[in-house]
């Protein structure tokens, strides 16, 4: 399966944030998108994830499953928020999304507690989402990768609030899942020591 970009520009209000974004990225392969504030990495992360529409361009999906025309309906989405309810437990946050989510075709997630293993949080998972530090929490939006099937990761700034160990930890599970053949698409002003990667500097526009 290949994750094609055309020309895609975006607008945000009345500025025109980027102008003909293309790439492509086949199986097993890592976009990394740089750039300094406000150059437009979210704005593009989240045309990807079908949050956005972008102004002009198209997104394609080349040799996936037939049913699905978007991309990101192949995708999960890791925003600069964690996208779990602070007053439910850990593992009632991760179930939520595992059924919310379910798995695409080509493979199965793992179950909550192992996703909660996975991240190094297996002891904390019956406490309120909102209990956790901010590390915690970054780390239980990682699990939430794992706990439904997507080939594409959509991730923003993934690392932001993580200390040296959970950043390795999360370059591991980015690595293990471009090893079985998943697409990554990352903003991030952390280097991810990732192999196959592609580069993106976005500049944006002075206005
Ligand atoms: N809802 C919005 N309405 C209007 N302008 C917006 C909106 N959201 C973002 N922008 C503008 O779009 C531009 C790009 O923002 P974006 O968040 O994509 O940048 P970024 O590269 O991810 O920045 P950062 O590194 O700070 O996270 C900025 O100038 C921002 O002010």
């Amino acid at each position: 399966m290949r994750l094609l970009a055309e020309g895609l520009s975006a607008r945000r209000g009345e500025d025109l944030i980027f102008n003909d974004i293309s790439f492509a990225l086949a199986a097993g392969e890592a976009l990394i998108v740089t750039g300094p504030n406000g150059s437009g990495k979210s704005t593009l992360l989240r045309v990807l994830a079908g949050l956005l529409q972008a102004e002009s361009g198209r997104l394609r999906l080349e040799g996936g499953p037939s049913e699905f025309e978007h991309p990101y309906e192949l995708s999960h989405y890791l925003g600069h928020r964690n996208a779990m309810k602070r007053e439910l437990t850990v593992e009632e946050n991760l179930s939520f999304w595992q059924r919310f989510m379910g798995d695409s075709p080509g493979g199965s997630g793992v179950d909550v507690a192992a996703a909660a293993a996975a991240v190094g949080l297996s002891d904390i998972a019956h406490l309120p989402f909102g209990y956790l530090s901010a590390g915690q929490q970054r780390r239980m939006a990682m699990a939430k990768l794992l706990v439904a099937y997507r080939p594409i990761w959509l991730l923003d700034e993934p690392t932001a609030a993580l200390d040296a160990g959970a950043d390795r930890l999360f370059s591991g599970l980015v690595i293990t899942h471009l090893h079985r053949g998943g697409i990554v698409v990352a903003a991030t002003h952390q280097p991810l020591r990732l192999e196959r990667t592609q580069a993106l500097q976005m500049k944006g526009f002075a206005h």
